[in-house]
């Protein structure tokens, strides 16, 4: 058996140990919590003979919670798998396919992600003639998730909110929407926090047999719970008072998503006779990056004062670069990787972090051009593109007809000629008679559709009905294949011209049927439910598979937890990070100072920093200068470099009409330097294509094939409209890229 006390300091033992009545691991980044917590599982599988199903862990995401069950498997064998994890979504949507049936939902629901909640709302302020200008579909999102983390149901918002002229409007929409919710049997994200709750409320024998169901429940990142997570924590416990919560206020950085600091600064008052225990010493980073994150934190009013401490060395000094452009600070970022890699540490030592994922591009390009391989977390994610949206699409209505939104996402795609008129006619006939669209699209006739077009949503409806009847033998993967055959949704995109963007929807779709089959692998007699369920909840991180050697690109706020070797945060720049809006406010400004200390804290041995004299923003040059945050490190462990004599000459670079010049060398060499005062040379087109270079002496064309040096052999898709010549490729390993062409050599 392994050592479950060993390798951890006495307050660390001591947490472990302290298995009953309420704990709070309140302790700063680095210090064990999260290993603490593991161990703890571990000891109470071992030690106290627990049932391992009678143990609920909570993490903030499915990958934390994918690591934590694996490292308990190595610690103590297969039957720790059986602990239940993941996150509070993903505990509460298993909760609920049980017992939404008592709120009048049925255990086939659809989670709405927020793409899917915004055309209902969108939908919803059209059929409702909301036309007011202040009033968007997006603030209306955002109302109705503030209402919602705050348990405002649309019955009390009135009598809570803040007398607005809007106010009567909004709640009307908020109503209307949780209505149209329900008649799709559909919940949105919010949703699954607040449904439990209320299933409590009026069911409080569901609430004692949740409570008798665990004996312990460990929450990490409890910094980030927000209120409807916290009653439901508090609701849980409430019978053994055996929850153990670890967190760090200072790494608090979910506050515009809802999260409630106070909840870990008020456990003492909440928790009857709590136990506290401080963890102080960090095992992650040396000490001067120690230093300088916690010189940083302390700036913050907000907080409960903590002391760090590290028996690791000195190491060396943090790195600040100034660089010229955006450009420039993704050179020197993809070089100095360059340099460590030739030094001997792998790619997958670094992380680069910034504050907005646009900054990602540059940074891309950067590394594209030295050939290093690397991972964006985030960004534009697989699950979200237009076929992979279309089928799940199908397969949501396939389990649950009533989901209004899913059904009109597909009932003309691919087109059935069920046009604009008809399906609104079969929506006002819905509405009227009390049906689900669904329900409607059996009584075309009564909706008043013609004689065609009743027809063409009979042959729609009896194919529905058809494929829902297959489901229930096919296997999940089997369903899938057949639902993109049956439907037509795959051969209108096989009939079509090859070279186009077809050829890539159907690389797409292919890879969506491999993860059906994988996640059917790897979940035994797994449904299509359960698929659903798996991909509607995933967060960024989730699809990060990192087991290759690259560099990791993310956004400060999802390296939450993280660790690497080597850690850039890019864009330290005034009004960028902290980012402009955050400056009014002392709890945002202090809430992107949380995200710097997260974002410093990651780094084990090097922590470089970087940021630029002028970036390109919304199409302007914004002159820039170093966020305030790089002067609150203490200056022995800063080393500066890049801060140069130049700012006389970037007087003459601002405004000079010239705003694209690097565009077009983007990816290529550095802009060509200009003597100070000298007219801006003429700008260089995106046409001007004949200038570049090509790898090889001949044109590439779509379908040509062709070899990257990091990629390998590849076939050419299609060519992508860009400030210079690049081509969307397949690679032979299956990776589909957009790369610029001069990267790419012809291959007979
Ligand atoms: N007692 C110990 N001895 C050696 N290494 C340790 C010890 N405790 C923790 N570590 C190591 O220190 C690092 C940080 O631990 P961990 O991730 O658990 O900290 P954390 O407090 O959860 O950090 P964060 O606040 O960033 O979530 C890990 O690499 C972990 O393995
Ligand atoms: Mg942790």
């Amino acid at each position: 058996m392994t050592h479950l006390l060993d390798n951890l300091n006495p307050r660390q033992r001591e947490a472990v140990l302290t298995t009953d009545g309420p704990l709070l691991i309140f302790a700063g980044a680095g210090s064990g919590k999260t290993r603490v917590l593991v161990r703890k599982i571990a000891y109470l599988l071992e030690q106290k003979k627990t049932v391992p199903e009678r143990i609920l862990a909570v993490t903030f995401t499915n990958k934390a919670a994918g690591e934590m069950r694996e490292r308990l498997i190595h610690m103590l064998g297969p039957e720790a798998a059986r602990v239940s994890m993941g996150t509070f979504h993903s505990i509460n949507a298993r909760f609920l396919r049980k017992e939404a049936h008592r709120l009048g939902y049925t255990r086939d629901f659809t989670i709405y992600d927020a793409a899917d909640s915004l055309q209902l709302i969108r939908d919803l302020m059209h059929s409702m003639a909301v036309n007011a200008v202040s009033l968007t579909a997006n603030g209306m999102k955002y109302f109705i998730s503030d209402c919602k983390q705050q348990m405002i149901l649309p019955d009390q918002a009135l009598k809570v909110m803040r007398s607005d002229f809007l106010a009567e409007k909004k709640v009307a929409i908020y109503k209307a929407y949780q209505q149209q919710l329900k008649t799709n049997n559909a919940m949105d994200f919010d949703d699954l926090l607040i449904m439990p709750l209320l299933i409590f409320e009026k069911f409080p024998e569901v609430l004692t047999l949740m409570q008798y169901r665990y004996d312990y429940i460990l929450v990490d990142e409890y910094q980030d719970t927000n209120r409807v997570q916290f009653l439901f924590l508090k609701a849980l416990s409430e019978k053994h008072h055996n929850i153990c919560v670890v967190g760090d206020d200072d790494q608090s950085i979910y506050g515009w998503r809802g999260a409630d600091i106070r909840n870990i600064l008020d456990f003492e008052e909440t928790f009857p006779n709590p136990t506290i225990i401080k963890l102080e010493q960090n095992y992650r980073s040396t000490a001067t990056i120690l230093k300088a994150a916690s010189a940083v934190v302390k700036k913050n009013r907000n907080r409960k004062d903590k002391t760090l401490w590290t028996e690791s060395d000195k190491g060396e000094k943090i790195i600040l670069h100034q660089a010229e452009t955006d450009h420039d600070e993704a050179e020197y970022i993809a070089n100095t990787i360059r340099e460590n890699h030739f030094r001997g540490f792998r790619y997958r030592d670094h992380a680069i972090l910034y504050r907005t994922n646009a900054q990602s591009r540059q940074l891309e390009e950067a590394l594209l051009n030295r050939q290093i391989r690397y991972i964006i977390v985030g960004g534009t994610r697989f699950y979200d593109r237009k076929e992979i949206k279309d089928i799940m699409a199908y397969l949501r209505v396939l389990v649950n007809p009533s989901d209004a939104v899913s059904l009109k996402r597909i009932i003309n795609n691919p087109t059935r000629g069920i046009g604009k008129t008809s399906l609104e006619r079969l929506e006002d006939f819905a509405e009227e008679t009390h049906r689900t669209l669904w329900e409607a699209l059996q009584y075309p006739e009564e909706a008043g559709l013609g004689s065609a077009a009743r027809h063409r949503v009979k042959s729609f409806l009896s194919m529905m009905v058809h494929l829902r009847s297959r489901l229930e033998t096919l296997t999940l993967t089997d369903a899938v294949k057949e639902v993109l055959r049956v439907s037509g949704y795959q051969s209108q995109y096989e009939t079509d011209d090859k070279n186009n963007e077809n050829e890539d929807r159907l690389e797409n779709l292919e890879e969506f049927v491999n993860s059906a089959g994988e996640f059917e692998q790897n979940n035994e007699g797994a449904t299509l439910e359960d698929f659903l369920q798996e991909l509607s909840l995933l967060t960024d991180v989730d699809q990060w598979e990192d087991a290759a050697d690259a560099v990791v690109l993310m956004t400060l706020h999802s390296a939450k937890g993280l660790e690497f070797p080597i850690v850039f945060i890019s864009g330290l720049e005034d009004g960028l990070f902290p980012l402009e809006r955050a400056k009014e406010k002392e709890e945002e400004l202090e809430e992107e100072r949380r995200l710097f200390y997260v974002g410093i804290t990651r780094a084990m041995k090097h922590c470089v920093l970087t940021c630029v004299r002028r970036r390109l923003r919304y199409g302007q040059w914004m002159p820039s200068i170093a966020s305030p945050f790089t002067q609150e490190i203490p200056p022995d462990c800063l080393e500066k470099t890049g801060f140069e004599k130049q700012k006389s000459r970037d007087r003459f670079l601002f405004g000079l009409g010239e705003r694209d010049i690097e565009r077009s060398f983007v990816g290529g060499s550095s802009p060509p330097k200009r003597k100070s005062g000298s007219t801006p040379s003429r700008k260089k087109t995106a046409n001007d294509s004949s200038t570049l270079p090509l790898a090889s002496s001949r044109r590439i064309r779509v379908g040509d094939t062709v070899n990257h040096k990091v990629y390998g052999r590849g076939k050419v898709l299609t060519s992508v409209p860009s400030s210079q010549p690049a081509f969307r490729v397949a690679f032979q390993g299956g990776v589909v890229k957009t790369i610029a062409a001069k990267f790419l050599q012809f291959s007979e």
